[in-house]
């Protein structure tokens, strides 16, 4: 057997530069770079592994674990999970700092490899710089805390583990129906320790991503579900994305006279323009795929977690006999709802199924009901693209809740913008095939309902995890995927403040994003929710402390973000008109560097909910009667709502 004689560290990147997927008949390198903070815990390691033989791997060096991290896993699913990034760590803070993006990963089963930086395997050192001491469990380290949002996780004692980790960690990092983070924890002193790797470790691996096929009995179950209902509707998901099977969809949705909403991660999928792409559905859904669920006799839910904000917490399918079918690959997700199943591909399910209807010649008892659905949302959106503020008799989307901050807000920041017509701005004014992305706040919500994708995989919402900060590593983790395209970040003040470390990482690889900041002084969404439950705002608006009450009631935050990110070289611009946008989004595009537009947006002029309830935790007991009412109102609703 020849052997070659390597470090760990020196292997494991060996190993990564031979990994290739198969789709359709298409192969391609899997792991693309790495994006590294090196520390104690990886730079002799690792570090001087990447330093001597990086092979094929791009290297980026990230500003924020977390941030990285999400960038990586941007990158993966902008490539449909057909290829990732690599991260690795420090021990301790900076492994710690990756925690959340493996969260975040796991939650939208998107794949990426973790290699965070662990204490010494020999603890001869012990306790070195950064070690968390259990005094119970000398085995427990930071790393620990991956395990419970990993989907592979493993720790490298002794360099042969390698071998058997590695090809584990392909093994989920390339199965459609169990991806997310893997996570491999390299003990410093391991990473440099040598082994004679046997030569056929490295040999190059093809791993075909495999279209799981449906049975016939599955399908066979299905058909009887199907031809038994008359007003089905789909449920437009990721797998539909991941599996690319937009245009089996759009078929399928033609022949059968069948409508779909979208969940966030399968959002544009297909055009919005399609005449049965209803648009966005569940609690930050618009009000024609809403209103088309309600009365839908079976649900037709492909490649989607049903999670609640697609469900409506189980309130959203109202008919008496509604029935549910699941097309997944993950037999998990397949089997929610006491779902007919079929646990399959989507695109080879939707075909299989498509010969199967045709044969009987099936056709929905839809007329009218889609196109009229479309009409009614699209003058519902027109009117929303037009709120404009008027100090006298204005009346915000979310009413009376701080309708007093809205004249302070104005004259604070001299603006007069409403959230609703900001977003119509920008969905006409920047090019159709550039790519937005959102994560968190009140935005996700608006884009889901408003957003009019015209060209395919051009909305990218991580709204698994609504990870606050994955906006701005996000929109560089796309860029990386697809170099030719603008990209967009939509990003509230709150998440701009909590991580936007990446922005700098852009400016350093000359690779372009735009942020579009919306700052209304607030984590708004979370007022909202706080107010329409009947609490008073607290500890959500960012305002002063008032040296007169001890309390965060003072005057407003007013934060220059256009003047912070130019201090990183980002071309920024601030407006307070519709026309100021217009100019600053047409002169961004003409830029070769990151940009930024700092949009002063009125609170509460967001859009609100459309026929949906969202199943939130409120106090049983309050000296409130406000909070009591909601209370009330959430047992109501909870009655109507399906078990489980
Ligand atoms: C990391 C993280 N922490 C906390 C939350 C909970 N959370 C969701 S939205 C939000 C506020 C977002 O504020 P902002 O970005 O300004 O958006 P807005 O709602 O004002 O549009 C918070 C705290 C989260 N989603 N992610
Ligand atoms: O708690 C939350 C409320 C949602 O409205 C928001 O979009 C999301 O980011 C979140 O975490
Ligand atoms: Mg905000």
């Amino acid at each position: 057997m020849k052997t070659v004689r390597l470090t760990t560290a020196q292997a494991l990147i060996k190993f990564l530069n031979q990994q290739y997927v198969e789709f359709d008949g298409k192969v391609e390198k899997f792991v693309k770079g790495i994006f590294a903070i090196l520390g104690h815990g990886n730079v002799l390691g690792l570090g001087q592994a990447l330093e001597e033989d990086l092979g094929d791997l791009e290297f980026y060096q990230g500003r924020n674990e977390q941030g990285m991290a999400q960038a990586a896993v941007a990158f993966a699913k902008q490539k449909h999970r057909k290829q990732i990034m690599a991260c690795t760590s420090s021990v301790g803070p900076g492994a710690a700092n990756m925690v959340t993006a493996a969260a975040t990963a796991s939650a939208n089963n998107i794949p990426v490899l973790l290699l965070p930086g662990d204490t010494f395997a020999t603890r001869q050192p012990d306790p070195v710089l950064q070690q968390v001491e259990h005094y119970h469990d000398l085995s427990i380290t930071t790393n620990d805390a991956f395990r419970a949002v990993s989907k592979y996780w493993d720790r490298i004692h002794r360099p042969e583990q390698l071998m058997t980790a590695m090809i584990h960690a392909m093994r989920v990092l390339t199965d459609p129906a169990d991806t997310g983070a893997v996570t491999i924890a390299l003990p410093q002193d391991v990473q440099g320790e040598v082994y004679e790797y046997p030569e056929y470790f490295f040999k190059k691996r093809i791993h075909r991503i495999e279209r799981r096929i449906p049975t016939a009995a599955d399908l066979k179950d299905a058909v009887e579900l199907i031809k038994s209902k008359k007003k089905p509707i789909i449920i437009c998901g990721g797998g539909v994305r991941y599996s690319e099977a937009a245009d089996t969809l759009k078929r399928f949705a033609e022949t059968f006279n069948i409508p779909y909403g979208e969940t966030q991660a399968g959002k544009s999928a297909v055009e919005s323009s399609h005449a049965y792409n209803l648009g966005g559905i569940g609690i930050t859904g618009n009000l024609a795929a809403n209103v088309i669920a309600k009365e839908a006799d079976v649900v037709i839910g492909i490649g989607t977690r049903y999670s609640d904000f697609t469900t409506s917490s189980k309130l959203l399918f109202q008919h008496p006999e509604v029935d549910f079918l699941t097309i997944n690959v993950s037999e998990y997700h397949a089997s929610k709802l006491d779902a007919v199943k079929i646990v399959a591909d989507a695109k080879l399910a939707l075909e299989a199924l498509q010969r199967e209807l045709e044969k009987i010649q099936y056709v929905s008892g839809y007329t009218h009901e889609i196109e009229d659905a479309k009409v009614a949302w699209k003058a519902e959106l027109n009117r929303l693209h037009n709120i404009r503020y008027i100090e006298q008799e204005f009346t915000p989307e979310i009413a009376g809740q701080l309708d007093e901050v809205l004249p302070e807000f104005a004259a604070t920041y001299q603006s007069c913008l409403t959230q609703t017509e900001v977003i119509g701005l920008v969905n006409q004014q920047i090019a159709e095939d550039a790519i937005i992305i959102g994560a968190a706040g009140s935005l996700p919500g608006d884009l889901q309902r408003m957003w009019e994708s015209r060209r395919p995989n051009t909305y990218h919402m991580e709204y698994g995890y609504s990870c606050m900060g994955y906006e701005i590593s996000g929109a560089f983790g796309i860029k990386l995927a697809e170099p030719d395209k603008e990209v967009y970040a939509m990003v509230g003040d709150g998440s701009y403040l909590m991580l936007h470390s990446e922005l700098v990482t852009s400016i350093q690889e000359g690779k372009k994003i735009n942020v579009l900041l919306f700052d209304n002084a607030a984590n708004g969404c979370i007022n909202n929710l706080q107010m329409e439950n009947g609490i008073s705002s607290f500890g959500t608006e960012f305002r002063y402390r008032n040296p007169e009450t001890g309390r965060l009631d003072g005057g407003l935050l007013k934060i220059d973000f256009a003047q912070c990110a130019a201090g990183y070289g980002v071309k920024t611009y601030k407006v307070t008109t519709l026309e100021e946008l217009r100019t600053a989004i047409e002169d961004a595009k003409t830029q070769t560097v990151s940009t930024l537009i700092d949009i002063k947006v009125l609170p509460k002029t967001m859009t609100n909910g459309y026929e949906s309830w969202w199943h939130v935790g409120i106090a049983g007991t309050s000296k409130s009667a406000s909070v009591h009412e909601a209370y009330l109102s959430k047992e109501t609703n909870l009655k109507k709502a399906r078990k489980y």
